[in-house]
């Protein structure tokens, strides 16, 4: 039986400031895949993810089209419950005195803080307990942000991502400034996410972020997919090479991947 895909880009231009990033893009994002998007700083990553959150508007032309579960006019409250996103430039808008648990509470409301108008509901309370819990974030509910490790600010990121139970979650550059150990807890946290059905779209530059269960890689380069499909044919040693326009060595090992100089 066919499925609705999760995201049908046809023909889509974007623009940052005065460039143009993508132009006349095309592609297909499948329900119950996790994929990963690896290409070179500025090649347009976190544009194409912004397209899918509705943080950022396509080129209006008549022959553009943009679907979200094979809708092109989108209800915002609803697309959260279809993609949650995580990414520094959101972490970014946090003020330093925001709390750990406004944090994850502002992903009701779309919001970046709760502000006093902003009333949470019983259940709503409830869901943010349990959330927190899920990610044994409890101890950091009246710590303000700028008293956070960048690990523990990304996981209440994570956390205000899951606070609608997105069947989608989009990571932009996982674990950038994570040192070790909260990078490879975040990495495992991805993997859970997964393995309990949820799908991930993770843009990255490091191959160290595709965690086994991704299955498809998205190769960009100067706002063009340059490869796409399967891990094993598209994540390569020559192609690699090829998208950083520098000689590699990718190595593969339990599933996970590492690159050295050639
Ligand atoms: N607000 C902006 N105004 C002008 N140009 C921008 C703006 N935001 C991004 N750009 C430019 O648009 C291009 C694409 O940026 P984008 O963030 O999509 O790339 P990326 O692949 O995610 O890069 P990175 O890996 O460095 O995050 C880059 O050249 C970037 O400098």
């Amino acid at each position: 039986m066919l499925t609705t895909p999760l995201a049908v880009l046809n023909n889509l231009s974007a623009f940052r400031g005065e460039r143009q990033v993508l132009n006349g893009f095309n592609l297909t994002l499948h329900e119950g895949e996790s994929v990963a998007i690896l290409g070179p700083n500025g090649c347009g990553k976190s544009t194409l993810l912004k397209l899918l959150t509705r943080d950022l508007y396509h080129v209006d032309q008549p022959d553009s089209q943009l679907l979200i579960k094979g809708q092109s006019q989108i209800n915002l409250m609803q697309l959260r419950t279809w993609i949650g996103m995580v990414s520094q430039d959101l972490q970014a808008l946090y003020t330093p005195y925001t709390k750990g648990r406004d944090v994850v509470a502002s992903g009701l409301f779309g919001a970046i803080g709760v502000h006093s108008h902003l009333n949470l509901t019983d259940a709503q309370q409830l869901r943010v307990d349990q959330v927190m819990a899920d990610l044994h974030l409890e101890g950091l509910s009246e710590t303000m942000f700028q008293r956070l490790s960048t690990g523990q600010q990304r996981r209440l990121l994570l956390a205000r991502a899951l606070i609608h139970q997105p069947s989608t979650l989009i990571f932009d550059e996982p674990t950038n400034s994570l040192d070790l150990q909260a990078a490879f807890e975040l990495i495992a946290t991805m993997r859970q996410l997964v393995q309990s059905g949820t799908n991930l779209i993770i843009a990255t530059h490091h191959v160290q972020e595709i965690i086994p269960e991704v299955q498809r890689i998205i190769l960009m380069k100067q706002g063009r997919i340059v490869a796409d499909g399967d891990k094993k044919q598209v994540l390569t040693t020559d192609n690699l090479s090829a998208l950083y326009g520098i000689a590699l060595k990718l190595m593969e090992q339990d599933g996970f991947y590492q690159v050295y100089p050639a």
